[in-house]
């Protein structure tokens, strides 16, 4: 279908980058991860010496050149922790938001992840949905992740630095994570990808037959 714009919001580690890919290859929309804008916002201030808590050091940041964006550095958790730092700068959402706009406003349509896709960048989506799993679930497929990855950080850290993610997402003034008083929730914590992507199918074709 072209021209539907789907919204997925959700914590740490839900799974809602793994459903917003598989929407987007079921429907041949293209896809944005947000995530991916803060955590680069993120990079440069580590990279340059800021101070991700100053809210002038983290604008100035913003100005990442799109290279960035595939460096794996990225991916990392320490990465993840300093982008919910300055992503609740206003001046550092204000910055970030035109391109995600402008990525969801395309003619074809188009996915995004994030944690205010619903709320904010895109309000008016054909379908929303809003991700979630309980912590400990979460931190079991981070851990697990980082294992792979040959890192050895404890399950209990991986625990902690999730609820203290949430924590600040959730909590801060500017665009917090929220569900979209209009959103489908879709809880994966016993749900494996396989079915946690077909309800998300189900889902949003519900929404878009209402
Ligand atoms: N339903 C599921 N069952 C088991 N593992 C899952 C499930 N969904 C996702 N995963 C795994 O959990 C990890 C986190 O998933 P994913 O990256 O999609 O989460 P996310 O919400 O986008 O996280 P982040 O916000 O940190 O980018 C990945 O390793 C993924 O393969
Ligand atoms: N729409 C969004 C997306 C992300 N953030 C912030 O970035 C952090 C990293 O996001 P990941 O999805 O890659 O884990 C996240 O913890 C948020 O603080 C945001 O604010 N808005």
């Amino acid at each position: 279908m072209s021209g539907m714009i789907i919204a997925v919001d959700g914590p740490a580690a839900s799974g809602k980058g793994t459903i917003a890919r598989a929407l987007a290859r079921h429907y041949g929309l293209p896809h944005l991860d947000t995530g991916l804008l803060y955590r680069a916002v993120a990079a440069t201030v580590l990279r340059d010496g800021l101070d991700p808590a100053v809210e002038a050091d983290a604008a100035a940041a913003c100005a990442f050149n799109d290279g960035l964006l595939a460096d794996p550095w990225l991916r990392t958790d320490d990465v993840g922790k300093i982008a919910s730092v300055v992503s609740a700068h206003p001046q550092v959402r204000a910055a970030l938001l035109e391109r995600q706009k402008r990525f969801a406003g395309q003619p074809g349509g188009a996915v995004l992840d994030g944690r205010d896709i619903g709320t904010v960048i895109a309000p008016d989506a054909d379908a929303k949905l809003f991700v979630q799993a309980t912590p400990e679930v979460r931190a079991e497929r981070r851990h697990l992740e980082l294992q792979k990855a040959g890192l050895t950080a404890s399950l209990e850290k991986v625990l902690a630095d999730i609820r203290a993610r949430d924590e600040r997402d959730s909590q801060r003034a500017d665009a917090p994570m929220v569900a979209a008083a209009d959103a489908a929730l879709l809880d994966t914590s016993v749900l494996s990808i396989e079915a946690a992507v077909q309800k998300a199918i189900e889902l949003v074709e519900a929404r878009r037959n209402a």
